[in-house]
């Protein structure tokens, strides 16, 4: 395909910038320890100083991927898929998700809520962040509200999240990665004093798997 051709199916939705995929267990929140496929789409632009994939940020760097090659993939495997990225809401998500439902999968995100919701989801998982706050329809329909916990001024900025999320949202805090050390104790803490918190902990890097 042409450059404008391909740029042009990405804009639809049709094709999207693949990062990677893989069939592991998802290792956070309400969903931990379950098999699920992960589709990782590159390109965002939060710019979390923390972010574990930063490869991912550049979506020149992903090949341009149709989403018919991406579903195929994916159904080999579970029968859960977690899309994830980057931040998947960067595109219009609409005809992935369409085409993993017809294939009768269940689909998972992992968004910031930076942009407005797109596509069909069973389980959303929303990860606010400061530098670019979520927007109104992902607060809406959120099913979690993830909070990454780096130091103690976050537990502030988690209460203001879970005021913005919708009443059904199950709560919960994670460490950072390299803050774990400091910010589990104090997360520990924190749950066992506003219970309506749970503890999640990226538990794939403690079972080294991706
Ligand atoms: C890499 S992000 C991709 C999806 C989306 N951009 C987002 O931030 O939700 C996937 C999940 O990993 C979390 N995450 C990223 N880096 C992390 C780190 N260093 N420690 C703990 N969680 C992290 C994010 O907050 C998010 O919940
Ligand atoms: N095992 C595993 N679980 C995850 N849950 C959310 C992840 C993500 O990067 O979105 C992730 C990931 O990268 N690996
Ligand atoms: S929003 Fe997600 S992918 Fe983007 S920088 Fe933050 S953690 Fe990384
Ligand atoms: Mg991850």
């Amino acid at each position: 395909m042409l450059k404008k051709e391909l740029q042009i199916a990405v804009e639809k939705g049709v094709m999207l910038p693949l990062m990677e995929e893989f069939y592991t267990i998802q290792g956070e929140g309400y969903h931990t320890g379950t098999a699920a496929y992960f589709i990782r789409v590159g390109g965002c632009d939060v710019g979390c100083h923390w972010c574990d994939v930063k490869e991912s940020w550049n979506a020149e760097l992903h090949p341009p991927t149709a989403i018919e090659t991406i579903v195929e993939n994916a159904k080999k495997y579970a029968n859960t898929v977690v899309v994830t990225g980057g931040e998947p809401l960067t595109w219009d998500m609409g005809p992935l998700t369409q085409e993993l439902k017809e294939k009768d999968l269940k689909v998972h995100i992992e968004t910031s809520g930076a942009y407005p919701l797109s596509g069909t989801w069973d389980w959303i998982t929303l990860s606010p962040k400061k530098n670019k706050l979520p927007t109104q329809t992902v607060y809406d329909n959120a099913n979690e509200l993830k909070v990454i916990v780096y130091n103690k001024h976050d537990f502030i900025f988690a209460e203001e999240q879970a005021e913005k999320v919708n009443k059904n949202a199950i709560l919960f805090l994670q460490p950072e990665w390299s803050k774990k050390e400091a910010m589990t104790p104090l997360i520990v803490d924190y749950v066992m004093n506003n219970p309506k918190w749970r503890v999640s902990l990226q538990t794939h890097k403690y079972l080294n798997i991706p």
